[in-house]
């Protein structure tokens, strides 16, 4: 039986030519449009700005016309920036046995590092990451199951999203602002369980045949992305664009469960992973989920009519996770005329 040392895809892609197990169908795969030009429509928004009811504008708008933007001036310091991307590639880079054991120390299997995609097992075909995630609270409690090397990696994680979530909570704040909504609506259940994602994305012999990610909308809140170089594009009337790194920026982009609750007045976007054959791609996303318990729907005031039932996120994770490759069938289960 194969086993995940040697499934990783840093494990062994300095190879000559793409597996097939790597190769996508024609009509999934990039072909041509790896090297779409990046957008210059992409909003990038200074979240410092005084102008406090421009930026609730810039971002709301943003969210409406792209869901996806960029913000700099966000309140997170650039030697954390620095740090979280050094201590995860270096994460990365680890040997491969490092890299099973530090990734599984939690028992319940919530800090968990794979190759690909979650469901390696049951896909037609593979994705080219290896990926560590885990809860990206920084309780105590839990401190005991992250990665203990590289040795610096459970400092530098407390202290980086101990700084993501201030700036989280003051993007859903003008998100809800922005929505019409208290600005507190958002605190609470809906965004109790942030995670973090950290996405390594080897080199490839062939990007046109391969992708790092799939064409996806996340099933979060909102998703704030921390990129190291370009790969990641935005699917847009028809067409991908790039989102073009900026240097100590993040990508905010908007998910499944904040298009429920604004009633599709915000849009999640979808996106996907290219790869490129010169360098390893890194990125962190942070994801902000609700609790298990947590019922999520369309916000009260902006229900004329409601376009989706309630329903615990769990319940919306289970649809998630069968219907994610199509958005039209998701879009048929979460809807009202469905219940
Ligand atoms: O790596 C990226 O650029 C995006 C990652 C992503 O979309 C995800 O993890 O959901
Ligand atoms: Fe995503």
């Amino acid at each position: 039986m194969e086993t995940l040392d040697q499934n990783l895809v840093s494990s062994w892609f300095d190879v000559q030519s793409v597996p097939q197990t790597f190769v996508h169908p024609p009509e999934k795969r990039p072909g041509n449009s790896i090297d779409v030009p990046p957008c210059k429509n992409i909003p990038v928004v200074d979240l410092g700005s005084r102008d406090r009811s421009h930026t609730i504008q810039q971002i709301s708008k943003a969210s409406q016309d792209f869901g996806f933007f960029q913000v700099f001036n966000h309140g997170v310091c650039k030697k954390l920036i620095d740090d979280i991307m050094s201590i995860s590639k270096e994460f990365h880079k680890m040997p491969r046995k490092d890299k099973i054991i530090e990734g599984s120390k939690d028992p319940s299997g919530r800090c968990k590092f794979y190759t690909s995609s979650e469901n390696y097992a049951n896909e037609e075909v593979h994705y080219w990451r290896d990926a560590l995630t885990h809860p990206a609270h920084s309780s105590e409690n839990y401190m005991q199951f992250l990665p203990q090397k590289p040795t610096q990696y459970r400092e530098v994680f407390k202290a980086y999203v101990d700084e993501v979530r201030n700036m989280g909570s003051m993007i859903l704040e003008m998100l809800a602002e922005g929505l019409g909504l208290s600005k507190e609506f958002f605190n609470g259940g809906l965004s109790e369980n942030p995670t973090l994602l950290s996405n390594h994305y080897p080199p490839c012999p062939d990007p046109t045949l391969t992708l790092g990610l799939t064409k996806h909308r996340d099933p979060s809140l909102i998703t704030i992305l921390l990129q190291d170089s370009e790969g990641l594009q935005v699917f847009k009337d028809g067409n991908w664009i790039g989102v073009e790194p900026i240097s100590s920026g993040f990508v905010v982009n908007i998910g499944y469960v904040m298009q429920m609750i604004s009633n599709s007045k915000f849009k999640g976007a979808d996106h996907r992973v290219v790869t490129n054959s010169r360098a390893a791609r890194t990125t962190i996303a942070y994801f902000i989920y609700p609790s298990n318990e947590t019922v999520i729907e369309p916000a009260n005031v902006l229900c004329n009519p409601p376009l989706y039932r309630s329903m615990k996120f769990t319940e919306f994770l289970q649809h998630f996770k069968s219907k994610a490759a199509n958005d039209e069938e998701m879009s048929k289960v979460l809807s009202l005329s469905s219940s």
